[in-house]
């Protein structure tokens, strides 16, 4: 469902598990980095609301979103880390980069989490120009770090 039909920052928060002793990372793109802590900070936010503990969520950085399936990897094979949350954002240039970006980042982290056995959430904007990104990172159409954050949780729940 588009994002403009569905806000991003809506979630179902009834029956959340107790997130007080899982172990979140967080991997942030360091390309368009406004935006990014953007969705960083939604995504923290929400995983504290719901009873996170702050020594429990780590962060780490990479150069770009093709980047972001290593530092999950990096994360996910810890036993230390219960959920990767992936952040990026992917703004279209003149020519296909964005495209090849794009699919890289959603099979790499897909492969990530099949091979480590634990939920790599996928919070990638991909858009056409810069508004639309911050449309979607905090503007009319929500936030995804937030987003992101919830189905980490929801995903916990569900390998619980
Ligand atoms: N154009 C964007 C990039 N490009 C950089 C790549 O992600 C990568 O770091 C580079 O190709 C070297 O491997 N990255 C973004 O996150 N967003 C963009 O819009
Ligand atoms: C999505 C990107 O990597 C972007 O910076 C590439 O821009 P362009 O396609 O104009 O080279």
């Amino acid at each position: 469902m588009a994002s403009a039909l569905k806000n991003l920052s809506d979630y179902n928060s009834d029956n959340l598990i107790d997130i007080s002793e899982k172990k979140f990372g967080l991997v942030v793109a360091e390309w368009n980095k406004a935006i990014t802590d953007t969705l960083c900070k939604g995504a923290y936010d929400t995983l504290i609301k719901h009873g996170a503990m702050p020594e429990n969520i780590i962060r780490n950085t990479v150069s770009g979103s093709f980047e972001l399936s290593f530092g999950a990897q990096l994360l996910a094979q810890s036993d230390e880390i219960d959920v990767v949350i992936c952040l990026g954002v992917v703004i279209k240039g003149e020519t296909k980069h964005d495209d090849y970006i794009c699919h890289a980042v959603a099979q790499g982290i897909t492969q990530v989490s099949l091979k480590y056995n634990k939920p790599v959430i996928f919070g990638l904007v991909t858009t056409n120009d810069e508004q639309q990104a911050w449309d979607r990172a905090g503007g009319k159409h929500g936030n995804k770090g937030i987003e992101a954050a919830a189905t980490a949780i929801h995903m916990l729940g569900i390998c619980e």
